[in-house]
């Protein structure tokens, strides 16, 4: 049984209003609603009510609320002179049950329900399990034939009945991935204006300038602990997609909750909308976003400075915020100046990096050899390229105890203008210049590869077809084992596909990839690729920091989840070529991550919620939402 306090700060909304000894699995909850009264009206009054709203206060400060009595709306804190909100509780029944996808069972209400929440004759009269839904829904999934169609009927069920949706996705998880994320995700995004029905995150635009703080507060979840924030400049390797970029704080936040085990409601997904420089779009009657060029500077400046500082306001110091898909030019930038002030992880950057030095590490206790003794070579010098290879630099120079200084020699980039190299000087972008060795220059990869000699080669170019038949082979001739990443999303830019790599190898490369591809028989062998995606690290990262109370990301905590990835794969699965373990069991997999990342966290002081629990894989799994239905009284 899970005693309430020790997970109270993941519990689910519904609670709330209950008495919070109880447990979650076995006691009855009621399904309620917080309204606020005015809400109906949008008035100037109205707008300043709720500007003096309380969050539910408990969570946060972890306490227990025992008979409900707490001054949970700001009521009783506020003077004469404030504005208070009309808040009311109201138990959600009938009808508007049914419509509410955190409550709704569907078919699966018992008698005792349908009386009890007024939902007799609303449904036919039978009564079937949430196991018999999940088969029927998976069945129906399986029908289509175009992964969007897949995609759609997947965001319907999730705004129709929010457990069913989770479970189908944790209990079929490697056959779902990849239509609610990668690659699936990447054309939803690219038509998100055709398929739009309803908003499943907030989008804040330039026309909410001055008033962020206010568009946070119409968000209907108050009590949010992850937010996933994109501004569609750079979504996968598919470019500008403007407003539309929405579809990937929703699918990533999806995991966040389904591999981690983040409950849903305190997970806000977020587009920030400062115009697109994509000219089909711009010309699209169904664009969903401003019909303007890109703000940039100062103006793109202020809008997401006003924006970090509502959202520390509004939801304080331990909100997990996630920068997702932020073109290069920006996303450094925000990272840097971030993370010393708020809770910052940028998925692209950090994420990425960890789950490939996870990855490596693996692989190397395998064919053997340390960081130390490897040679990188990077077609791509990004967000992900730098990030992994600043990360591969930071654990060599951790084993080895040389200077990191020393140890990015070993690591080489090349990006679109040919290998960084040190006579490319100024004009080299800032977070190029670290890798910007002496070398004569060389403008092309397969010459690259011949002159520089990697034992691994990584693709984060968003390029698609670049890792060409030469460059393999010049890879299997240099090398017994080559490895060989081609990372870019979705699997339209992968840089070779999974099938390639095996046959212009001649089936000695190790070989995985960003987007998900099929098992490859080469010769009578069968190949397992594994997909390096940072979906392995986020969702367990997350939940670490959120469990621990973190208020800021490190690079060790970053180490410490990559050990943890790498520490669960085996013998067994690199026989089968995999330097990842199975996606399928990811939810253990995240609570270990969950429980390295937690640790290492309160090692280095900067965890808050004391005092640290014993056991924290194990804390870690009492603490992840699980979409079986709760009875309901
Ligand atoms: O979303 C994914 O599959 C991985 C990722 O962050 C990206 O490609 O930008
Ligand atoms: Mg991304």
């Amino acid at each position: 049984m899970i005693s309430s306090n020790r997970c109270s700060f993941l519990s689910n909304t519904g609670l709330v209003g209950c008495s919070r000894s109880s447990g979650l699995q076995t006691k009855r909850l009621v399904p309620f609603r917080v309204e606020c009264l005015a809400s109906s009206s949008s008035s100037g009054g109205d707008r300043k009510l709720r500007a003096v709203m309380e969050t539910i206060a408990d969570v946060d400060n972890n306490q227990t609320v025992a008979g409900g009595v707490q001054d949970v709306y700001g009521e009783d804190k506020a003077t004469e002179d404030h504005f208070v909100t009309p808040w009311s509780v109201s138990v959600a029944s009938g009808y508007t049950l049914l419509r509410d996808p955190h409550f709704n069972k569907g078919l699966a209400f018992t008698d005792k329900e349908r009386d009890a929440h007024f939902l007799r004759g609303l449904l036919p009269p039978t009564s079937i399990s949430q196991e018999t839904q999940v088969k029927k829904v998976l069945q129906h999934i399986r029908q289509y034939q175009l992964p969007l169609q897949k995609y759609t009927a997947m965001m319907n069920l999730q705004e129709t009945n929010e457990r069913v949706f989770y479970k189908l996705l944790i209990d079929h998880v490697e056959e779902l991935l990849p239509v609610v994320y990668t690659p699936t995700v990447g054309e939803a995004c690219q038509k998100y204006g055709s398929i739009y029905m309803r908003p499943q995150g907030l989008y804040i635009s330039l026309k909410e300038k001055g008033r962020i703080l206010e568009v946070l507060k119409n968000w209907p979840e108050k009590d949010i602990q992850v937010i996933v924030v994109t501004d569609g400049e750079r979504i996968l390797g598919l470019g500008d997609l403007g407003c539309q970029g929405m579809g990937i704080p929703v699918g990533k936040l999806s995991l966040y909750t389904a591999l981690g085990g983040v409950r849903p409601s305190a997970c806000l997904p977020i587009t920030i909308d400062v115009g697109t420089n994509n000219e089909l779009l711009l010309n699209d009657e169904l664009y969903i976003g401003l019909r303007q060029r890109r703000a940039t500077g100062q103006e793109y400046s202020e809008l997401i400075h006003e924006f970090m500082t509502a959202v520390k306001q509004n939801y304080g110091e331990k909100i997990l915020i996630q920068f997702e898909d932020f073109a290069n030019h920006n996303a450094f930038d925000l990272l840097e100046k971030y993370r010393s002030t708020h809770l910052v992880f940028n998925d692209d950057i950090q994420g990425t990096a960890s789950v490939v030095l996870a990855g490596l590490v693996a692989g190397l206790k395998f064919i053997g050899g340390n960081l130390s003794d490897h040679r990188f070579l990077f077609l791509g010098a990004g967000e992900a390229g730098t990030g992994i290879a600043e990360l591969i630099a930071l654990e060599t120079s951790k084993q080895t105890g040389a200077p990191v200084e020393e140890v990015r020699k070993n690591i080489w980039l090349v990006d679109s203008k040919g290998l960084i190299v040190s006579s490319r000087g100024e004009s080299l972008q800032h977070f190029k210049r670290p890798w910007a060795h002496e070398h004569e220059p060389i403008t092309n990869l397969l010459d690259a590869v011949k002159k520089i000699k990697p034992t691994v080669l990584i693709g984060t170019s968003g390029q698609g077809k670049t890792f060409t038949q030469e460059v393999v082979e010049a890879m299997a001739e240099i090398n017994e084992r080559p490895i060989v990443l081609a990372l870019s999303n979705p699997t339209s830019q992968a840089e070779c596909t999974a099938e390639e790599a095996y046959t212009w190898s001649k089936g000695h490369a190790i070989f995985a990839s960003g987007s998900p591809f099929a098992p490859v028989e080469y010769e009578g062998n069968v190949f397992v690729p594994g997909q390096a995606n940072n979906a392995y690290i986020f969702p367990g990262f997350g939940l670490g920091l959120i469990m621990s109370g973190t208020i800021r990301v490190r690079d060790d905590l970053l180490l410490a989840a990559s050990e943890a990835l790498a520490s669960q794969v085996t013998q067994e699965h690199f026989d089968k070529g995999l330097i990842y373990p199975p996606f399928k069991d990811i939810r253990k997999i995240s609570a270990h991550i969950a429980a390295k990342v937690a640790a290492k966290s309160y090692e280095l002081g900067l965890a808050t919620r004391l005092p640290q629990p014993k056991d924290l894989v194990e804390h870690a799994e009492s603490c992840m939402y699980t979409p079986a239905y709760r009875r309901y009284r």
